[in-house]
């Protein structure tokens, strides 16, 4: 697995700061909304099944997105999003637990955490329907390792999203329990995006698994090319959130859950 030492200097920062933060008080019991039951929902009615990420900056972004966040998440989930995905990590995405949870009050779809878990402690601070365990940054040392993270997580209730970014990564996100997969295209290391990277590392995922494609996404005809290489959904905050802009976020939204195989015929 790649060593913290070969990611980019952002990567370094970030994890730096998710080793330093704690955990929160009590203990979390979540009463999770189902996210594969919000991806049938949204392919019974039409619509590709989107998580759309509330996502106010990002290392990678032209700029920062200021509107209220809670307004953001009410706008993209009347652009069809199946689901949402909310920044909590405070540093390097302008993100917080607070925010998290008032989008998760005001809005009846499933709500992922995404943020950079290193430790148990680190599942107690705020209740979500799902959270993010990164497979390269649980293979550290002084990380909690991903076996233990994914059954803690479930014990409280959360459904988990296991994170890769090649086909290696994919069959130990699978080996250690994982239904719930997702393929960065974003290779961490570097901060590149690749769109070959998921049809790549999604061959190695088993039909059972629910298959999400992650970040890079940004046009009809790139949605197209995620599902037919096998995702089950798609992760989406860049091109939906406009961080240079101030776009309409529920257009932005529409234009991907509304993709269709025609959008690539010429
Ligand atoms: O988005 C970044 O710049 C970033 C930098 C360093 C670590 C993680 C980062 N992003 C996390 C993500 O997984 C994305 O926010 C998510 O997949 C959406 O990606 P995109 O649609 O490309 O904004």
């Amino acid at each position: 697995m790649e060593s913290n030492g070969r990611m980019a200097p952002e990567v370094q920062s970030i994890l730096a700061a998710a080793r330093e933060r704690g955990g929160g008080g009590d203990r979390v019991a979540v009463d999770a909304r189902s996210l594969p039951a919000a991806f049938e929902a949204a392919e019974a009615d039409g619509r590709v099944p989107v998580i759309a990420e509330v996502k106010p900056t990002s290392p990678t972004a032209d700029g920062e997105r200021t509107d209220d966040p809670v307004e953001l998440a009410e706008a993209m989930v009347a652009g069809g999003a199946a689901a949402l995905s909310v920044l909590t990590e405070p540093d390097h995405f302008g993100g917080s637990a607070e925010t998290l949870q008032r989008v998760r009050e005001a809005v009846d779809v499933p709500v992922l955490r995404k943020d950079f878990i290193l430790h148990e402690e680190q599942l107690d601070v705020v209740e979500a329907d799902v959270i993010l365990l990164i497979v390269r940054f649980l293979e550290e040392d002084g990380t909690d390792s991903l076996e233990d993270l994914l059954s803690a997580a479930r014990e409280r209730g959360f459904q988990v999203l296991v994170e890769a970014h090649t086909a290696a990564e994919v069959e130990r996100a699978v080996e250690a329990g994982a239904d719930i997969v997702g393929v960065n295209n974003r290779d961490l290391a570097k901060l590149e995006v690749d769109l070959a990277t998921f049809p790549d590392a999604a061959t190695a995922a088993p039909e059972a698994v629910t298959l999400i494609a992650e970040s890079g996404i940004g046009s009809p005809d790139d949605v197209v090319r995620m599902r037919e290489a096998g995702a089950d959904a798609l992760l989406v905050g860049s091109a939906i959130m406009d961080h240079g802009g101030d776009s309409d976020v529920t257009a932005n939204t529409r234009r991907l859950t509304a993709a269709t195989d025609t959008d690539t015929q010429t």
